[in-house]
Parts: structure tokens; sequence; C-alpha cells
């Protein structure tokens, strides 16, 4: 493709420049919750849900505090949930996609039939496969699963019922469909953009979630058990983060137009692509890999030191001043999901023989916080999700363009649970105020401007 020239645009550009300005003053004015943001940092309260709860700090006195991150899934604790099932060396999205979606813990027989149920959703529609995934391949496998999804509405018989049961239906449907959405979109990608050969496995009924996936992507379909269980972990705790968080925000806002199902996942999908939130997994990987580039000695304090100074300046990476995989909209100490895949991180980094890598990945957290906060005066960031997620997908040999989309195979859990509670709780079409700051003008006929 030819690159684009955009010089024809210059004089639009500088209209859209000058015309579009609001100055911060009017914020204040108006009383305008910019970014739905309080002026203390904290969230506007915009609705309630039962699936997921996101605590960072506690308010004193008017004034938010910072504590330890606590993240619960239909108020169960997520240290709770992971310990549960990693005591008993079993997969834990089966029965996470169960607690989210019915809002308990599933019995043994539950979990079972569930998962069976969840495996014989597994298969594609007939000729879906060569139709939309091969016909029509993208560089970028977010923009194909937004096209997958959205073409699966016109294989659907009833695709704008929007009856709980059908619902449902569709929603486990996606859920259990992603992983060869995501595998088959990347084949298709490495095949017509990369002139590599094609192989599209069969899926098998018999495999967990997390081993079906492993399947279709390798060319061999074979993965070592530590492998799926630290995988099934990051399914698991990229699954839900409340209503608030911008994708699922975004779920809710179109649903509550009672539009279909695949139209609202869709545009949860395009919202969860962005650097500042789901797409940040795979900003960590490629900002790392230029600290990597950058710093002769990966254990010199200095070094990381100074390159992380160049980045919070706007003089290293991307030029953003942003720290990708670093701060949080609600956490302020820590984010328990951050905790929990830094200690499997630093597992399978000893296992792979990765440990100077991930004491790098270490160094650079813990000089992130202090300097930010030197920075910032004291504002507190911690490492979010993002972080290890992209470190320890790069050590399970995952490419980094399917960082995001297994976010998205997460995450259809919570959507879906949102979904469905949006369309049995809502019952009202979400629409916020916009002031405009445009002073009435007169219309000028074309020969007096
Ligand atoms: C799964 C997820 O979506 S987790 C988030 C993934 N995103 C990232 O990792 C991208 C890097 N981080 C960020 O961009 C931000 O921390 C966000 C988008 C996650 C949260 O943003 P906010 O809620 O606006 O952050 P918060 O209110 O705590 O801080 C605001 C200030 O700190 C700055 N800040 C926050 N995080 C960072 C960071 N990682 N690097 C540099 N500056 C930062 C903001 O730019 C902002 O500065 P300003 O007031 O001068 O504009
Ligand atoms: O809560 C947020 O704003 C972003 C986040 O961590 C998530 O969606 O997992």
């Amino acid at each position: 493709m030819q690159p684009k020239d955009l010089s024809q645009l210059t004089p639009f550009t500088s209209y859209l420049e000058t015309n579009n300005v609001i100055p911060n003053e009017l914020y204040t004015e108006y009383n305008v919750k910019r970014g739905l943001r309080n002026t203390d940092g904290t969230g506007v309260l915009v609705g309630l849900t039962h699936i997921g709860e996101v605590h960072g700090y506690v308010m004193d006195e008017g004034v938010p505090v910072p504590v330890e991150g606590r993240l619960r899934y239909r108020g169960i604790d997520i240290f709770d949930l992971v310990e549960g099932f990693q005591k008993e060396n079993r997969y834990g999205f089966e029965e996470t996609v169960f607690l989210l979606l019915f809002g308990q813990l599933p019995t043994k027989k539950e979990l079972e039939e569930f998962s069976a149920l969840l495996a014989r959703y597994r298969q594609l529609p007939d000729g879906f496969k060569e139709n939309i995934i091969l016909k029509s391949p993208s560089p970028n496998i977010m923009n194909l699963l937004t096209r997958e999804v959205s073409a699966l509405y016109a294989y659907d018989p009833e695709p704008d019922d929007i009856s709980v049961a059908n619902v449902l239906d569709q929603c486990l449907q996606l859920i259990a469909q992603f992983p060869a959405m995501v595998a088959y979109g990347y084949h298709a990608k490495r095949h017509y953009y990369e002139n590599e050969s094609l192989f599209l496995h069969h899926q098998s009924d018999r495999l967990a979630h997390v081993e079906n996936f492993l399947s279709l992507l390798r060319p061999n379909r074979e993965f070592d058990p530590i492998e799926a269980h630290i995988l099934d972990l990051a399914f698991v705790l990229h699954a839900e983060h409340g209503g608030g968080n911008n994708s699922t925000f975004t779920l809710h806002v179109v649903s509550s137009t009672n539009t279909d199902t695949y139209s609202a996942i869709v545009a949860a999908l395009c919202s969860l692509k962005g650097p500042r939130h789901g797409g940040a997994n795979a900003e960590v990987v490629n900002m790392m890999d230029d600290v990597k580039k950058h710093i002769k000695d990966w254990s010199n304090e200095n070094e990381i030191k100074d390159y992380i100074r160049k980045l919070l300046n706007k003089e290293a990476y991307d030029r953003r001043g942003l720290i990708y995989g670093m701060g949080h909209a609600v956490y302020s100490l820590s984010d328990p999901r951050a905790i929990l895949l830094k200690k499997k991180a630093e597992e399978l980094a000893r296992y792979k023989k990765r440990e100077e890598e991930f004491h790098l990945y270490d160094l650079f957290e813990r000089f992130s916080r202090q300097l930010f906060a030197e920075k910032a005066k004291n504002k507190i960031i911690c490492a979010n999700v993002d972080f290890y997620a992209g470190f320890v997908y790069d050590m399970l040999g995952i490419p980094r363009e399917l960082y995001t989309p297994l976010f998205a195979l997460s995450r259809m859990a919570g959507w879906s649970a949102h979904r469905l509670e949006e369309l049995i709780a809502g019952g009202r079409i979400i629409r916020p105020a916009y002031k405009c700051i445009s002073e009435p003008k007169e219309y000028v006929p074309l020969d007096r401007r």
C-alpha cells in the first residue's frame, strides 16, 4: 500500500485545531466532570452492578486515600478465587465464566456440565472460516475480531431478539468461539500478509477453553501443562473489571439502546483496542524492547532511571510521556491482578531461563513508581494488569499481535455478564448531557464571507 498524502488536508486541519479548543477553566465554570471524573480523580458514580467490584482508595473527610487494590467477582475476592482453583490444580476460566454470568459458584456437577456446554458452543457456523476469516483477513487481529463478530449477526436466525435466553445463547457462543476466531484470524494474517504456510487445526470439544486455544495456535498442537495453567490464570484475571472500565461502560451505553448483542460486543472491542486500555499490553512489550535497546546493562539502576525520566519528559519511546502498564483510574497502591501475574511471571521466567529480563521488569516497575511520584508531587501509580501480561505471553511464545485479542477473549465473559445485567436491570437509555459553548452566529450568505 502507498503511504497516504495528507498535505491536501492542511487547511482543514488548521480549522480543526483552532475551532475545537475548549479552555480548561470552562470545565470548572460549568461543573463538567471531564472524562466522567470528579475533581479529586475519582470516577463519577453512573451505575450499579452485582458483577465486579474494583476498589483502590478510601474516602477520608472527602479526600481519597490510597489503599491496596481489591477486586471481587460477584463478591468473591480474586485472590481467593485464584487460590481455590490453583490449589486443586485445575483450570479456572470456565468456573469464572459461570460465576460472572450466573452470580454464584457452580457445584462440581454444574461446572462439568457447563464446561461441556461451552465446548459444544465452540464450533463456528458452516462456511464462516472460509467466507469471513480467509476471504477477508486483516493485518490487525482486533480489527478482524470486530468484523468476525459483526458477521456472526448474519449467521444467527434470531440476531435482534434481546430476550434473556437468546442473549445468553449469543454470549455463550461468543465466549466459546473467540479462541478459534483469534487463532484462525492470526493464521490467515500470517499466510496472506507474511507469506507463511497456512494451517487451521480442527477444534476439539474434549479440551478445556485454554487448551483449545493453545492447540489451535501451535503448529504441532502441543503445550505444556505449566503454560496452559498460566494462560488460564491470565484469562481469569482479564475476565472482568466492574462496569466503569472503558470497554464495559461502552457496552452498557450501547446495550442501553436495545441493540443486538453483536453490535454491543463490536463497540466494546473497539474501545478495548486503545493503547490506554487493553492495547497497553502490547505497548508495554514494545516499550520494553526500546528499553532493552537503549540500556546496556539491564541491572544498572541509574541507566534504567535515566530512561524512565526521558519517557516521562516525552523524550523516549513514543514521546507521549506515558509509561505503559503503569497507572490506573481506580487502583492506587496496587492492582491485585498485577500482583498475581507478577508472581507467575517470576516462576515462568525461572522455568524459561529469562530471570534477567524479569529482574529488568521488576526494577523498571519500582523506579517508575518512584520517579512518577517525584515528578507528579507524590501522586502514586502502580503496575496494572498489563505490565506483566505481555512478558508472560512472550514467554509462552504467543505472538504480540494477539496480546490485546487475548484480553478480548477473556473479557468476553465480563462483557456478557454486563450486557445481560443491563438488559435485565438497566431499562433506561444512557444519555448524559453536553453543554454547547459556541456563541450563536448568523448564517452569512456565500458571496459575503
Ligand atoms: C486494562 C487497563 O485498561 S489498565 C490501563 C492500561 N493503560 C496503560 O497502562 C497506559 C498507561 N497508563 C495510563 O495512561 C493511565 O494511567 C490510565 C489511562 C490507565 C489512567 O489514567 P487516569 O485515570 O487519567 O490517571 P490518573 O487520574 O491516575 O492520573 C492522571 C495524571 O497522571 C498521568 N499518568 C497516569 N498514568 C501515567 C503513566 N503511566 N505514565 C505517565 N503519566 C501517567 C496522566 O497523564 C495524568 O496527567 P495530567 O494530570 O498531567 O494529565
Ligand atoms: O478498570 C479500568 O479502567 C481498566 C482495567 O483495568 C480493565 O478494564 O481491566
